[in-house]
This record gives C-alpha cells, sequence and structure tokens, in this order.
C-alpha cells in the first residue's frame, strides 16, 4: 500500500470524526460513535438513536440520482421555477410521477409546501398527514437506492415516500412518523439529494430540548428506536436556499 491509498481510505473516517467532539455530537450533550462501517456515526438519543453518513452516495453518483429523479422531458430543472408551475401532476416527469398534494383543515384545502410521491411494494394506500397516498410501482432509480441500504439497515424496505423541496420556501412542519401501519419502533432510512437543508428534532415532552442535523447531498439518515414516540422532525423554511432538495424516507409498511 503506497502513501495515496492510505489518504484515501482515511478519508471518510477523518471527515466524521469532525462531527464527533469528545466522544458528543457536534455541539450537542448526546453521545457519538463512528458507525464500523466507517461511512457514518451513531448518535444516543434519551429514547431513540440516529445514524447519520454525510456521503453515503459518492457526489457523481448522487448528481446522476437527482438528476433522474427530477429529470422532465423539455425542462431543465436546475433552472426551471417550478413555484410557477400549476399542473405538477401533468408535467412528463421520466422517471417520479411527482404530485402536488392538499390537506384539508377546518374545512379548508391547502396544497402542501412541497412535491410529493408514494411508491411501494403493494396496492395498500398509505395515510400521511391526513393525506392518503396510493403508492407506485418500484422503478430502477428506487430500487437502486433501496438495495444500497441494505447494509446499514438489514432489510429490504417495502415503500419510500418522495418528498421535493423546490427551494428554501418548501419545508415540513413538526410531525413524528409514528403510523400504526409502522409498526411499533419503526426504522426509517431517509436519503438526501441536492441542496442540503436544516434537519431538527426536539422532544415531544420538552420543545426546548433540540438537535440540528445539516442534511446533505448524498448522506443518510437513519431513525431508529422509540424516537418517533419521543422525537418530533422538521425541515423548516430557508428563504437564502434556492435549489432543489429531494428526500426519500424508506419504510416498511405493515399489513
Ligand atoms: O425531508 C426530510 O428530511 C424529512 C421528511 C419527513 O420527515 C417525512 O417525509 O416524514
Ligand atoms: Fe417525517
Amino acid at each position: 500500500m503506497d502513501l495515496f491509498d492510505t489518504l484515501i481510505a482515511d478519508e471518510p473516517a477523518f471527515a466524521l470524526a469532525g462531527l464527533i467532539n469528545d466522544g458528543k455530537f457536534m455541539q450537542s450533550d448526546y453521545p457519538a460513535h463512528i458507525h464500523q462501517d466507517a461511512k457514518g456515526i451513531v448518535i444516543d438519543l434519551p429514547d431513540g438513536r440516529l445514524y447519520y453518513a454525510p456521503q453515503y452516495f459518492d457526489s457523481i453518483h448522487s448528481d446522476e440520482i437527482l438528476d433522474s429523479l427530477l429529470a422532465c422531458k423539455g425542462i431543465d430543472h436546475t433552472t426551471h421555477d417550478w413555484h410557477q408551475e400549476g399542473e405538477i401532476n401533468e408535467l412528463p416527469f421520466k422517471n417520479i410521477r411527482w404530485q402536488h398534494d392538499s390537506v384539508s383543515m377546518f374545512g379548508k384545502t391547502h396544497p402542501l409546501p412541497r412535491l410529493s410521491a408514494w411508491y411501494g411494494d403493494n396496492d395498500r394506500p398509505y395515510t400521511y398527514s391526513g393525506i392518503t397516498l396510493q403508492p407506485k410501482a418500484w422503478n430502477t432509480v428506487l430500487l437502486g437506492l433501496r438495495e444500497a441500504l441494505v447494509p446499514i439497515c438489514k432489510r429490504e424496505f417495502n415503500s419510500v415516500l418522495l418528498n421535493w423541496y423546490r427551494s428554501g420556501e418548501d419545508h415540513i412542519s413538526w410531525h413524528t412518523d409514528a403510523e400504526p401501519e409502522l409498526g411499533e419502533n419503526p426504522l426509517i432510512a431517509s436519503v438526501n439529494f441536492g441542496a442540503s437543508r436544516r434537519f431538527l428534532l426536539r422532544r415531544r415532552d420538552n420543545h426546548s430540548i433540540k438537535l440540528e442535523i445539516s442534511l446533505q447531498h448524498g448522506s443518510v439518515l437513519v431513525m431508529a428506536g422509540a424516537l418517533q414516540h419521543h422525537w418530533q422532525h422538521s425541515v423548516p423554511k430557508q428563504k437564502k436556499v434556492k435549489e432543489n432538495r429531494v428526500n426519500l424516507t424508506f419504510r416498511t409498511i405493515h399489513i
């Protein structure tokens, strides 16, 4: 092995070490250690566990995946102003059938501040934030991502929810993913492409107890243990962000 090999081999672990200070995750009080895969770190929270790999997918692969998720005939997704598009559901997307869903509240309908798509193994509808999504059949890109998660999650997920944040205006408010069909302590793997966005966690019983992770291009965050019962999460608006971000949360739906 020459000097160059050693540098390459040490690089990921070196980047990960920057996320851990004195055995704690960044500026928090929560214990963290480097996972044995040397790609990610494990953060131990009271009532939950996180795995975070800032570069689970390398940048070339991540660029290609983002391109295929947003590919739309005749449109350059990097420069297009998607907020001006009225009929998202009608556009000729090549790989993902993006939808603009609405929620009903107090008799009024409100469009969600993001676009979404639901893919999965079976045709069982899934209820999320008061809306019911009909899963579409897996495609090659999504199956590739699902497969890439097996080494860390030790399972093949049967469904995935995609969220597309067209810019920093798009967001997701505080919530938990604790729907009964996800089982007792759901394991959820969140995969991120495009703009880095702030991912916030706060305890349900004390909103002043918080944690923040910046989810970057090519990263994977796994939420595990009792986390969904004790912690809420959100992706707040970030007005300065102009670029697209796509998040995919792989889940197991129990029927
Ligand atoms: O965009 C994210 O990072 C989170 C998405 C999320 O929480 C969800 O889809 O339930
Ligand atoms: Fe969520």
